[in-house]
């Protein structure tokens, strides 16, 4: 079903299912390749690793997220898959969160649409059947940063440069309630009522002490440390673990469910208004500033 939702959505925005490509790695390893997500099995059994590639910041475009949701389903629907290693193929940048240009100057359909994408993106992650571990190689605000909480485990490289954290405050946006609940999940609501509010963007060392990470470790080593917690956690059987998965996580995903529809309207009347808009305008200004 989001399969389908997924394709009609890539074909509404011009993308052609048809050049996704198969070609084998120097391993032997079919390699699944679309424009923005690259799908490579690994050398640990029943693992893939998905490595973001939507330069210049992994920023979660509405073709972006289209694309991360068919790779996973597909890769859920492929009994030899048990875990997925989730990774950014952009030196220094894990996800940059939400494309601000997807929520200024669109008409209330695309709005409406976008954020069923988000949506859908984030309860394929939060209640996926496989392992999923990130591994953070850069830094992942807000939208970047909930693909991350999302996952079962988090490996992140201990750069001080790279920052994590929920900081919609500091663009004048109110964090959706599916986000903050996340976050509560992660790090307990005293820390989420400050992170929250502030819009605090951590680097590693305070994400690591506050439980927004499980691991910080060398930059290099990163994907190797994700695949051998993947070994750990894949020593668990699939079903007793997938219904454990889902106990605990239900009521958070379900809370968005019952309120789906209720919350794309409310997106759109806020992203839609004139003072939202003109500070997402602002902040895009500034970004393209402060390069000169
Ligand atoms: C009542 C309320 C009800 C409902 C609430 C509803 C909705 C509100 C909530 C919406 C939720 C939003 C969550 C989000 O994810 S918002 C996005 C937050 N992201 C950020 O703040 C990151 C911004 N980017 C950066 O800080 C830096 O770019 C970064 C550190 C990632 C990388 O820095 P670097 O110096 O390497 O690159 P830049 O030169 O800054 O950027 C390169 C180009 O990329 C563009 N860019 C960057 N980030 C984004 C983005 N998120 N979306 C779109 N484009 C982005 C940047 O402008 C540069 O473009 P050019 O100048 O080259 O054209």
């Amino acid at each position: 079903m989001a399969l389908a939702a997924g394709r009609a959505m890539l074909m509404r925005s011009g993308v052609r299912l048809g050049t996704q490509a198969a070609a084998r790695g120097g391993n032997g390893a079919r390699r699944f390749m679309n424009h923005r997500v690259v799908v490579e099995p690994n050398t640990v059994p029943g693992v893939a690793v998905i490595k973001f590639k939507n330069p210049p910041v992994n920023s979660l475009t509405l073709e972006f997220l289209t694309e991360f949701v068919i790779c996973l389903e597909k890769l859920e629907n492929d009994k030899t898959f048990r875990g997925v290693v989730l990774t950014s193929d952009c030196p220094g940048i894990f996800s940059a969160g939400l494309d601000l240009r997807e929520m200024c100057g669109k008409n209330p359909a695309h709005y409406a649409e976008y954020w069923r994408a988000v949506q859908e993106m984030w309860l394929k992650v939060y209640l996926s059947n496989l392992v999923l571990v990130a591994a953070i190689n850069g830094t992942s605000p807000a939208g970047g940063c909930l693909i991350a909480l999302s996952c079962d485990y988090r490996v992140l490289a201990d750069n001080p440069r790279y920052r994590m954290g929920l900081n919609e405050t500091l663009l004048g946006l109110v964090v959706p309630f599916w986000f903050k609940d996340t976050l509560v999940n992660t790090i307990g609501h005293r820390a989420s009522e400050r992170a929250l509010q502030l819009g605090l963007l951590f680097p590693p060392a305070e994400a690591l002490q506050l439980g927004m990470v499980d691991q910080v470790v060398p930059e290099d080593q990163v994907q190797s440390t994700a695949l051998s917690v993947m070994t750990q956690w894949l020593a668990i059987p699939d079903h007793v673990r997938q219904l454990t998965k889902n106990m605990i996580r239900k009521a958070t995903a379900d809370h968005l469910i019952k309120h789906q529809e209720a919350d794309i309207q409310n997106f759109i009347n806020f992203i839609s208004r004139d003072s939202i808009q003109k500070s997402l305008q602002v902040y895009l200004e500034n970004l393209k500033q402060k390069k000169h």
